[in-house]
Order: C-alpha cells, then structure tokens, then sequence
C-alpha cells in the first residue's frame, strides 16, 4: 500500500503551481500517493499593502495550523515569506533545487530600468525592492501595490493581457470600481521564479543583476514542510524528503536566512541576500541594508568553506555582523542594533 500524503497549498495560481511541483515529485520519488487540499490564508484574504500588515509569516501561518491540525501532512511555502524562526513541531524537510532568484523588470516596451523615463511610475509592494530601485534612480515615483502576478502585471501600461482577463488600455489608465487599476504604471517588479512558475517569464524586461537589487534572502527557493515526527525514519514520504532536497539551494538558503536573523528583520525589511555554493564547497554570500528612501546603501561580500549547514549559518551571521558594525542598524529599521 502506498503512503497517502495530502499536501496544502493556498489557492492563489502561484501557490497552486509550487505544490503542483513537489507534488509530483513526491509521488515520482517514493511510493506516496499525493492529493492536494486548499487552505486560506490571511495574506489571501487581507486586501491593504503587504507592508502595511507588519509582522511576518501572514502567508504562512494558515498552512502550519493545518500541518498542526492534521488538515494535512506536508506545506509548501515560497522560502521568502517564511519566518526566521523554528515553529514548534514543524521541520523544514526540503529545499528542493532553486529557480531563479534573481528580480526582473517588467516593463511596457521593453524597456530596461535605465531606459525608464526621468519620474516613471514602477510598482512594488516590497520595502526591499523600493528601497534598491529608489537607490539607483531617485527619480522613480515607486508605488505600492499588492495582489497575484497577474494582477501586477496588467498595472503595466500595454501589458499583453492573459487569456480570459480585461484587455489592458494603451492611453488613459482605468481603476474598476473597488477592482486594481489597469495600465497605470509604466512597471512593476517582480521575482523571475514567480513569472518562470507561472509561464510569464516573457513579460520580464531586464533580470537585475545582483549589484543593481540583490534579491530577498531564500527567493526562489521552495521550503517543504512536515509534522516534524514525519521527517525521519523510513517511511516513503521521509525517504521521498530527503532525496527532494538540495544540499546546495540549503546551504545558501541557510546563509541568507542566518544574515536576516542575525539583523533580526523581517521578510519586509529592506535587506538583501545572495548565497551561492560552489562545486567545491565554497559558499559565496552577498548582502545588502538599504535606506527605505534610498538615500544610503550597506553591502558586504564573504566566501567560505562550508560542510554543514551549521557552517553556512555562521558564515551568514558573521557578515550580518559585519553589516552592523558598519551601522546597518542605523541606516533601516531593523530589530538589530550596535
Ligand atoms: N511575497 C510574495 C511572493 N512570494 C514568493 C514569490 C515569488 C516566488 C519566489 O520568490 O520563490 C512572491 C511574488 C514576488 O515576489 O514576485
């Protein structure tokens, strides 16, 4: 008899393609078979700014109650939207091999963010990106927005709407009445993982190379969790865990994760992070603090050796340390001061 396993995912088309992805690659690894059930959560239902939610993980909670409750056996998060922090009787069992962490543009013809016109309107709901993009051009008005990839995307002036949604005006932009404005800005930022996810990578413009915005710490990377009693041991779904997880994506994740709680921020916090494992074991780890109004930037660099996650998680807080020394703490609001 094979293991039944059910797997949560909230319902936005994103979350749906994740689980959609380690679903099958359970089932193709072990003998489980996987069912996927719904589950809201609080970031699904909230409507204002991200930013404006404070506090960390709203993506997040709804699926560990359900893990908690028994609703289901394994949760899919986006690594990004997860809390620092351990949650009690739930492991992180997978990091399965990462997409592409880096940002991109999505921008109205083809353009690239240097070839944006002086005062361009370009969307983010993420106090890191704002932070970067006001960095290098102070002249962006940066606006704040929120909703699912596609919604973003046809906020851009002559957007190539997607099948079945309103067509997107070339001139004067349209706010629906209590809908998202459409064509009102002239981009939006936006993780490339997300758009290569959900067959939208065409609408990216530029990928930002990491000195122009420095991804979020864990972007990209998926993180599967479990009761943590069904991590171990030789069951097929343990053992259907452990052959999906990558040492590599875990090790710079791991580092990425250490420099955020070490400058005890949030997945808000205008920080960012960039591991990479080399073949040999050498982890090179890239870090950022930016000013919210883009008036002061903070960026280290560290390579190391590293056998153990143990390893990458010192090498993340030590450059985080670095970073404060430098006064990081004084630059954004961060938890972490010195
Ligand atoms: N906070 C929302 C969120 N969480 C994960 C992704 C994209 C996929 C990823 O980074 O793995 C996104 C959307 C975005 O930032 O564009």
């Amino acid at each position: 008899m094979p293991q039944q396993v059910r797997v949560g995912t909230r319902a936005s088309a994103l979350a749906l393609t994740q689980t959609g992805h380690v679903a099958d690659a359970l089932a193709a690894l072990a003998d489980v078979t996987v069912e996927t059930v719904r589950v809201r959560t609080e970031g699904d239902r909230v409507s204002t700014s991200l930013a404006s939610l404070g506090g960390t993980g709203v993506f997040v909670t709804a699926l560990r109650d359900a893990l908690l409750d028994g609703r289901c056996d394994v949760a899919v998060h986006s690594l990004k939207d997860l809390p620092t922090g351990d949650a009690e009787g739930l492991t992180v069992a997978a990091m399965p091999v990462r997409q592409d962490p880096r940002d991109a543009l999505c921008a109205r013809d083809g353009l690239t963010l240097a070839a944006l016109p002086l005062g361009a309107r370009v969307g983010t709901g993420s106090p890191r990106r704002a932070a970067q993009l006001r960095a290098r051009r102070p002249d962006l008005e940066v606006v704040d927005i929120r909703g699912n990839v596609d919604t973003r995307l046809r906020r851009v002036r002559g957007s190539v709407p997607v099948a079945g949604a309103a067509p997107a005006p070339t001139a004067t932009p349209v706010a629906p009445p209590g809908g998202s404005p459409v064509g009102d800005l002239d981009a939006v930022v936006l993780a490339a993982a997300g758009l290569a996810r959900l067959g939208r990578l065409d609408a990216a413009t530029e990928l930002f190379a990491p000195d122009v915005l420095l991804p979020a710490p864990g972007q990209g990377a998926l993180a599967v969790e479990v009761r943590t009693a069904d991590a171990d041991g030789e069951a097929p779904l343990a053992q259907a865990l452990r052959a999906l997880d990558d040492v590599a994506t875990r090790r710079a994740v791991v580092a990425e994760r250490a420099v955020l709680a070490r400058l005890e921020a949030g997945c808000a916090a205008p920080v960012g992070a960039w591991g990479e494992l080399a073949a040999d074991g050498t982890l090179s780890l890239d870090a950022n603090v930016t000013a919210v109004d883009g008036t002061g930037s903070l960026r280290r660099r560290t390579r190391g050796l590293v056998a153990s996650d143990d390893d990458a998680r010192a090498l993340g807080r030590a450059l985080a340390d670095e970073l404060l020394t430098a006064g990081a703490g004084d630059l954004a609001p961060l938890g972490a001061t010195r």
